[in-house]
């Protein structure tokens, strides 16, 4: 299987600290993987790193063995499309505004709104599913609402490689599922690149077909679900215990059963 994007070496730093250490791993073209491990060991550092919007120290990270750094920014929108974790929405901007400025890259200077970008933004708003909310002001929508017209923006874009940083935060649980089949018919269908940063550990399990566990800024282990997501590595990764168990629908599932308690009351008295 061939890499979407091949990481050698990446070090990242962020002032003095190196948040990404000798980093190297191969995402796979035509897959959805995703990305898991504990609050601040580097997944949104590394999706942004692959984006190329921060400076890497070291090591390198290719799209078809081209560099993301000798891409222009426009042609590299037309390779990938980023779903940020925060958003900033310049207010009064409708769904149907904002979902428009994921066509940015195919603008060309002068030309008006074509065919085939007015299809591909009313298809976006439709896979989402806020076609009734389309000339509504984002600043009116809820917060799950607005994450879906993000979303929005990121199918409208085209690009055969998707980088979503928790495309889930806000959503309730139906829409937290509807996103993710979206994402998975999006890549059977077009085998567009997912990757995808999930806290949901049995969301990587039943949607990804390769998982990277990071930790403190280095590759623990990457993998199909199964293998990866053993009980003994979520205890070393996330100081969790877990059992894998078969629901009623003959699918199995991993159950949290309690965190390492001890870890944290042994820090309760200290100041
Ligand atoms: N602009 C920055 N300046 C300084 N440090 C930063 C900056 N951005 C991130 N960091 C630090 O880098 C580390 C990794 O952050 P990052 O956001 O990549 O983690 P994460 O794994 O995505 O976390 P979370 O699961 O909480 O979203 C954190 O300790 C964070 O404080």
């Amino acid at each position: 299987m061939a890499d979407a994007i091949t990481v050698r070496n990446l070090v990242v730093c962020r002032g003095r600290r190196t948040i990404l250490h000798d980093f190297s791993i191969g995402l796979p073209k035509g897959k959805v993987t995703a990305i898991i491990g504990p609050n601040g060991c580097g997944k949104s550092t590394f999706l942004k790193a692959v984006n190329g919007m921060i400076p890497v120290v070291g090591g390198s990270i290719c799209l078809g063995g081209r560099d993301v750094h000798d891409f222009s920014r426009k042609a590299l929108s037309r390779e990938i499309a980023f779903l940020t974790q925060t958003h900033d929405v310049p207010p009064d901007v409708t769904v149907h505004e904002l979902v428009r400025m994921g066509r940015f890259p195919y603008r060309r200077l002068w030309s008006g709104s074509r065919r085939e970008d007015r299809d591909a933004v009313e298809g976006a708003i439709r896979a989402v599913g806020l076609e009734a909310h389309a000339g509504q002001a984002m600043q009116h929508l809820s917060g799950g609402e607005q994450q879906r017209a993000w979303l929005a923006v990121l199918l409208a874009q085209d690009a055969p490689i998707l980088l979503l940083d928790e495309p889930t935060t806000y959503l309730d649980v139906h829409h937290q599922l509807r996103i993710l089949d979206l994402l998975r018919r999006i890549n059977e269908r077009w085998q567009k690149t997912v990757v995808v940063v999930l806290h949901d550990m049995n969301q990587a399990w039943q949607y990804a077909d390769e998982v990277v566990v990071m930790k403190d800024g280095r590759l623990v282990c990457t993998g199909p679900p199964q293998a990866v997501l053993t009980p003994e590595r979520l205890w070393d990764v996330f100081a969790v215990h877990t059992d894998i168990v078969t629901t009623c629908d003959g699918r199995s599932a991993i159950v949290v059963l309690r965190s390492d308690v001890s870890l944290q009351t042994s820090n309760l008295g200290k100041t």
